[in-house]
């Protein structure tokens, strides 16, 4: 049977006078299955009155030409358990009016920046977006990097209000960096004086626009693969951007009354809590995205894909448990039942059997994720006790195996179980490293422990030199040797 594709006809609302009022940069799963979602749920509610423009982030992107083929609509599906109860919810979202590539139609980017009606930008960029690269100005193109483009649209908007104080916006970044709305408030300064543009310009930007931190927290897993035909039968078209995420969701964000005000995702019923997003921040980060940085590759190396399956293999999920009770959840810094708590959540939505989340998605730039989100742990750890956390040693040296190359993959490099390839993503940088490293050891020049040194020493890469952890390196070492599979 032929289905007819996601379209303004399937559309409950119309998209007629709709106010654009949100400026996206990012189009990926996290922002449709999170912030957009959100704003769906207070358009419905008539708790807010506007509609967000999503803007690709890099010229590489594929979702701004399917959300514009579909009018701007998709289907969230939130499968999980919720209060007890199963729930499998799907629902058109129409939050969004449109995409725009900037690299191709830039001055609608600009148009969008003159708009009176623009009050609020949210962004997610992964952290490698959210960070300062040197570009030059042309006011006729568009920056290539995310902050680039905030101050460019942030200009248009300077100069066509003349500096209007009250034509400035908040700006609420979802990136899961520490001080993201300080962080691109910095870059941003850089940039303006990078490009020399007016002082009056940085006072504008400084005092009449809020640049808010935040915490975001919810399992978004994407389009289902292999799920198509049955969703076809279920929603009765077909959806290319159909987005799949548990039920829980949690965001923070560190903004004045008069924000919440303007934006009351609370009274929509949504879990929004308006303060201080830090003490959030360590028990999500090290707990949960620590658990998940832990477990990929050494579940994936054992041989299951997802998240559920490792955590219904008896053997892989005492190895998820023993590393977040025994080795992580003892080092983080925060009252003892609410760490507790929170553990035992991870656990159950980590065995939420409604979502394939990928252990290679989790995968990705999985080195800065792991100096971000591990590596605290274990230097916690081994201040605390005086020996090594077996299990996150265990899981250093899985990333070492998962990140060691055979072949070469585009931009990326590739690594091998049992015949299965797989892609190794990360920053170019640390890309040519492992390579090279990996090459003096297949070439002979090296030893197995002559390279793991050479891996762990690098500070750039782990923000500390790991052979100064007593045994780590022979304990990295001698599980190579043993091999991953073996071990958990
Ligand atoms: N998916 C989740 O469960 C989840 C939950 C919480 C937070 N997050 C955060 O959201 C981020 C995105 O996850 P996603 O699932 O939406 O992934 P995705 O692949 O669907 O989207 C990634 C987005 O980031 C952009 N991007 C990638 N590299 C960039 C760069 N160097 N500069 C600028 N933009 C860049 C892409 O163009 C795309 O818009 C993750 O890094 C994660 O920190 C994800
Ligand atoms: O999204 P990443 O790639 O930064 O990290 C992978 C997962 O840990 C992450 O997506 C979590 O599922 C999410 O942060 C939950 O809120």
């Amino acid at each position: 049977m032929e289905w007819k594709s996601l379209s303004k006809e399937h559309a409950n609302q119309s998209n007629h006078d709709v106010k654009e009022t949100i400026v996206q940069v990012g189009e990926g799963n996290f922002l449709r299955g999170f912030v957009d979602w959100m704003i769906h749920q207070l358009n419905v509610k008539g708790l807010y009155d506007g509609k967000v423009v999503a803007i690709q982030p890099t010229p590489h992107g594929k979702v701004v030409p399917k959300l514009n083929a579909q009018d701007g609509l998709y289907t969230s599906v939130l499968r999980g358990v919720e209060n007890g109860e199963t729930v499998n919810r799907a629902e058109l979202i129409e939050s969004i009016s449109r995409g725009i590539d900037p690299y191709n139609l830039w001055s609608d980017v600009l148009e969008l920046a003159r708009s009176p009606h623009i009050e609020f930008m949210f962004s997610n960029t992964t952290e490698a977006g959210l960070t300062y690269h040197q570009e030059t100005f042309d006011e006729n193109t568009s920056p290539l990097s995310f902050p680039g483009k905030v101050v460019a649209f942030l200009y248009e908007r300077y100069k066509t209000f003349d500096g209007d104080s009250s034509k400035g916006i908040t700006l609420i970044p979802c990136e899961l960096v520490e001080g993201n709305g300080d962080l691109l408030k910095e870059i941003v300064l850089k940039l303006i004086h990078d490009w020399q543009l007016p002082q009056a310009f940085k006072e504008w930007v400084e005092t009449d626009n809020l640049f808010c931190n935040t915490l975001v927290d919810r399992i978004v897993t994407g389009f289902p693969r292999g799920e198509e035909d049955s969703f076809r039968e279920r929603l009765g078209y077909e959806d290319i951007l159909l987005t799949i995420g548990e039920p829980y969701h949690l965001f923070v964000i560190d903004a004045p009354e008069e924000v919440a005000e303007r934006l009351p995702f609370h009274k929509a019923g949504l879990n929004v809590k308006w303060g201080d997003a830090t003490p959030y921040r360590e028990l999500k980060v090290r707990l949960l995205n620590g658990a998940h940085t832990m477990m990929f590759a050494a579940c994936y190396l054992a041989g299951v894909d997802t998240v559920y399956q490792a955590m219904t293999n008896e053997r892989l999920s005492a190895f998820v448990k023993d590393g977040l009770f025994n080795e992580i959840l003892p080092t983080v810094q925060a009252d003892d039942e609410e760490k507790e708590q929170f553990a035992v959540s991870v656990l159950e939505r980590f065995s939420n059997p409604f979502l394939e989340h990928q252990l290679t998605d989790i995968g990705m730039n999985p080195l800065y994720k792991f100096k971000t989100r591990v590596v605290p742990s274990l230097l916690a750890y081994v201040e605390k006790n005086a020996t090594l956390p077996n299990k996150l040693a265990l899981s250093l040296a899985a990333l070492l195996a998962y990140t060691k190359p055979v072949d070469k993959e585009g931009a990326f490099l590739a690594g091998d179980r049992n015949g299965t390839r797989y892609i190794i993503r990360d920053n170019e940088q640390t890309l040519a490293f492992l390579e090279t490293v990996w090459e003096e050891y297949e070439a002979g020049d090296a030893t197995l422990e002559q390279t793991v040194h050479k891996l762990l020493v690098n500070t750039e890469i782990w923000g500390t030199d790991l052979t100064q952890m007593k045994g780590l390196t022979e304990k990295v070492t001698a599980d190579l040797e043993q091999g991953i599979h073996e071990l958990v």
